[in-house]
């Protein structure tokens, strides 16, 4: 069963800028949850910070009983933490199984040889991968990139899924295909806590929402009703249509 994920107060400056000012959330076990906002509002910022990427500068981040606020971050994906990020980055001189064993070799539970290899197989099953472990990933499409992306962060078998912006950039049939497999996520009982623009994405898969905007938390609750808060659209598209 996957932990739920705490954050309180959590803060973070750059010089003289505020990115995150005292931003608190929960995730409950098994939720997927949208986290949005305008660009620059402080969404990968809080990634960063949950993720152990950037240390806060103020506030608390716990998964189930543990507080990893500060942790780095291989020591928070022992906690069970993995994410993806908004560009794909894939080892691009290595086969695609390779990517998968190394993320194994390295991650939460390390793995080695052979239950390597047979764990390797199954992630790339589950991302729709089967039996494509010996290619080379310079050949693999945007959509199988993006499947690669995900076998990587399953791989360290993770409790919680960050993933940032991960749908970005597929067309229409790609995107039901990105949808179809966080849905499958879902079902498996994985926290998520999705990143996104993509509004038809976040309808389909999040049952709630947390929107930011200059740094703060502007709105949070069920997706259908913060979709809808007049806060949330002015921070998206400007006064003239709060
Ligand atoms: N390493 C950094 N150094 C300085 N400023 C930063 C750094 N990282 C982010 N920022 C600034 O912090 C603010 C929040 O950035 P962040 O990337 O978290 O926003 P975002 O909501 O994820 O945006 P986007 O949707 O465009 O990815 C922005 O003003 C950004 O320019």
């Amino acid at each position: 069963m996957s932990k739920p994920l705490e954050i309180a107060r959590l803060h973070k400056r750059f010089g003289g800028l505020v990115a995150v000012r005292d931003v608190s959330f929960k995730l409950q076990s098994g939720e997927v949850v949208g986290l949005l906002g305008p660009n620059g509002s402080g969404k990968t910022t809080v990634l960063n910070m949950i993720s152990g990427a950037l240390p806060c500068d103020g506030g608390t981040v716990r998964i189930g009983d543990t507080d990893i606020t500060r942790m780095k971050p291989h020591r928070v994906a022992k906690h069970g933490v993995a994410r993806t990020f908004q560009l794909v980055r894939p080892l691009p001189t290595l086969s695609v199984a390779e990517n998968v064993l190394l993320s194994l070799a390295f991650g939460h539970k390390r793995y080695w040889g052979r239950e390597a290899r047979a764990l390797a197989e199954e992630k790339l099953a589950f991302v729709g991968l089967a039996g494509r472990g010996d290619e080379q990933v310079g050949n693999l499409t945007y959509i199988d990139q993006k499947r690669l992306e995900m076998a990587r962060a399953l791989a360290s078998e993770p409790d919680l899924l960050l993933l940032d912006e991960w749908l970005a950039g597929l067309n229409p049939s790609e995107l039901r295909i990105g949808i179809d497999l966080v849905r499958h996520l879902q079902s498996e009982g994985m926290t998520v806590l999705l990143v996104e623009h993509i509004m038809e994405a976040v309808r389909a898969l999040c049952s709630r929402c947390i929107v930011m905007s200059a740094g703060e938390k502007i709105a949070e609750g069920p997706s259908a009703e913060v979709l809808q808060d007049p806060a949330v659209i002015k921070a998206y598209l400007g006064d003239d249509h709060a």
